[in-house]
């Protein structure tokens, strides 16, 4: 571990008790607990000092070797295309932050054909896509270090612009194959159960898929004995800067929505590394992939939404974000029984 992220991982704080917070809730002109999961999502957000939310997103993005095996239902130049698809504002993300009041911060952290300099871009590939995993680890030790940087630097950045709740989301063609491997590996789970159709395979390519894994996990397996090395041998290059920048976010006290089913490998990559972090994470929703649902029991995360999406791009983090800001408006905002003079429940 560089002590970069030694340090990164020892300032992570500590929510603060949950008791007065759930006490606060139950003062609340409502039946006890009546507010379900947005009780949870109140309290938890007072544990970590959010009384007012700044928003943003981050999309981290970057091509995978992997892809060379045929296990994505579109070619690898989607990765750069949709990139500038989001720098020109027309992606399924770009609506949902203009929507949710949450600017997108595009990442480039390894799309494999280099990409012009923009303004709301941080072109900064560490190499042009991960190596293909099949044969070798996806990230040499040196890159691997370098992406975790590059997001515990994009952690810093949004740190600096005064964010305290931040989307994590990403873009690779392929990565759902990285984030198959990462949850086997993570969780001692088969492979079969942990690997989904990505963005749309047919049984024959799934299949294919699977085998793929089988071999990728049988090279690996006498060496997946520690987070890093996990990470370094099945992820890729956003994965490891999403794994980064969840950490690096942590330790300036920002919360994360975590999004689809890459972005909570990268969480649960972090959480490998630092458990403490799982305090500043919420996940936005649950993705159809079946691996997704597997990890987030993992995680012990609930979802905010279930809508059967599986796009990524952090889409299903920035839905969650009004369910958040609700959840701390009627925190605040709420009369309690005494001021407004309401009766409390009868003792039976
Ligand atoms: O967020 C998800 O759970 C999710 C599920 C399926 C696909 N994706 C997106 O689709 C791409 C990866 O799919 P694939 O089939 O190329 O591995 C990548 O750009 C992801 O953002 C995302
Ligand atoms: C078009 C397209 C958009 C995406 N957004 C995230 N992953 C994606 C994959 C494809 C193929």
């Amino acid at each position: 571990m560089t002590p970069d992220l030694q340090d990164t991982i020892a300032n992570i704080p500590a929510p603060a008790p949950e008791a007065l917070f759930r006490a606060h809730l139950d003062t609340l002109t409502k039946p006890l607990g009546a507010l379900g999961r947005l009780e949870d999502l109140a309290a938890q957000l007072q544990t970590l000092g959010l009384t007012d939310l700044r928003k943003a997103a981050w999309v981290f993005a970057a091509d995978h070797g992997i892809a060379a095996e045929g296990v994505s239902a579109y070619p690898a130049e989607v990765t750069r295309q949709m990139v500038l698809n989001f720098l020109s504002g027309g992606a399924a993300i770009n609506v949902l932050s203009r929507l949710h009041n949450a600017p997108v911060h595009i990442v480039n952290a390894g799309v494999a054909t280099a990409l012009d300099s923009a303004p709301t871009l941080r072109n900064t590939p560490i190499r042009p896509g991960s190596r293909n995993m099949l044969h070798e680890p996806a990230l040499s030790e040196a890159e691997l270090n370098e992406a975790l940087a590059l997001g515990i630097e994009c952690a810093a950045e949004a740190s600096a612009k005064g964010f305290n709740l931040i989307a994590v989301g990403e873009m690779g063609i392929a990565n759902t194959t990285a984030a198959s491997a990462l949850t086997a590996a993570l969780t001692g789970r088969a492979l079969y159960p942990v690997t989904g159709r990505g963005t749309g395979l047919d049984d024959a390519a799934h299949a294919h898929k699977i085998a793929v894994l089988e071999a990728v996990l049988a090279h690996h397996e006498p060496h997946l004995t520690t987070p890093e090395e996990i990470l370094r041998r099945l992820g890729g290059l956003e994965v490891a800067a999403m794994t980064g920048f969840i950490l690096g976010c942590a330790s300036h006290r920002i919360a994360l929505i975590i999004d689809g089913f890459i972005s909570t490998a990268a969480a649960a990559c972090a959480v490998a590394l630092a458990p403490q972090v799982h305090s500043w994470l919420f996940a936005g929703h649950q993705s159809q992939e079946p691996g997704h649902r597997i990890l987030l029991a993992h995680l012990n995360l609930t979802p905010i939404l279930t809508l059967d999406m599986r796009l990524g791009e952090g889409t299903g983090a920035v839905l969650a974000m009004p369910i958040l800001e609700s959840a701390l408006a009627l925190y605040t905002q709420m009369a309690t029984f005494t001021s407004a003079g309401v009766s409390a429940a009868t003792a039976l």
